[in-house]
């Protein structure tokens, strides 16, 4: 058993190590077969976080990205099966984690907006999760106190900064921000920039090292990919919700959670209120 106690410190550890596990994979395949690159990091990335918590947490149940039935049959090797269903909700305790988060960005040599997503979830709420930036050199990560930034030169405590007065700069999807975005854009009383950024743990993580002001998605996505990076977000003042500004709930049976804003506080009711005004999709 390991001297990690801690569930921040664990977070925290197993995404950089994962971290370090897919930047030895872009070194060892390249980048000529993006296909066998995204497939061989994914895959590595999940069966180092599923061996490492069923080693260090082995009472704790697990949803991964990669652990889904439905690629449960992928490839040669099939990837670790997540803890059943029905055992995950009754669970206390679940990681959440997404192994590699911007998979198309892994895959584009030079890129460094991807991630490594490992949260704990207790009994409704998120209380831990650490977002790895391996190609940034960078891990931001929950604390009992807040949450901090650990880099080459240190740990940094990491708070949202209040946007610049009269500019906005929001980042989406490169490949699929919401349909309303540029509506929105046009609606709100700044000058709004809006910034494409693959990686929903890359895009949160932007917003609390303030290289932008906020991230906006809507039209799909999975608990996985917002449960890390919302909790470091929570945890460094942001706010963080569903776009209808109703709480992100994680640990539900069907994992989608396709809608999410993350922004300072001070922009939040702007923000839901510009969305609510141009959106014709807000959550089911
Ligand atoms: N419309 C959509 N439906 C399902 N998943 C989506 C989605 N838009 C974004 N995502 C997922 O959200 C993550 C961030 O996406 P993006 O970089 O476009 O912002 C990606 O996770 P993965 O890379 O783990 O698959 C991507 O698959
Ligand atoms: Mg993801």
């Amino acid at each position: 058993m390991s001297a990690v106690t801690d569930d921040h410190a664990l977070a925290a550890e197993l995404a950089g190590t994962a971290g370090r596990i897919l930047q030895g994979v872009r070194e060892e395949i390249g980048f000529a077969d993006s296909r066998l690159l995204k497939d061989t990091g994914d895959l590595r990335a999940h069966e180092y976080l599923m061996a490492a918590l069923a080693e260090r947490r082995p009472d704790d149940a697990i949803l991964s990205e990669e652990g889904r039935a439905s690629v449960a049959g992928k490839g040669a090797t099939p990837p670790t099966a997540n803890t059943a269903d029905e055992v995950r909700l009754q669970a206390d305790r679940v990681w959440i984690v997404d192994p590699l988060d911007g998979t198309r960005e892994f895959s584009e040599e030079g890129r460094r907006d991807w991630a490594v997503h490992v949260a704990l979830w207790e009994k409704g709420r998120l209380t831990a999760g650490a977002v790895a930036l391996p190609a940034q050199g960078k891990t931001l990560v929950t604390d009992p106190a807040g949450a901090t930034v650990v880099n080459v030169t240190g740990v940094e405590p990491l708070r949202v900064s209040e946007p610049a007065a009269g500019r906005l700069r929001i980042a989406v999807s490169r490949t699929r921000p919401p349909a309303f975005v540029q509506r929105l854009a046009e609606t709100l009383d700044a000058k709004v920039e809006l910034v494409p950024i693959g990686s929903a743990g890359a895009k949160i993580s932007a917003v609390l090292l303030g290289e932008v002001d906020a991230y906006v998605h809507a039209g799909g996505q999975y608990e996985w990919d917002s449960a890390a990076p919302v909790a470091v977000a929570l945890a460094a003042g942001a706010h963080a919700s569903r776009i209808d500004g109703s709480e992100a709930v994680y640990n539900q049976k069907d994992p989608r959670l396709p809608d999410i804003l993350v922004c300072h506080p001070v922009s939040a009711s702007t923000l839901l209120t510009g969305i609510r005004d141009v959106s014709d999709a807000l959550p089911e």
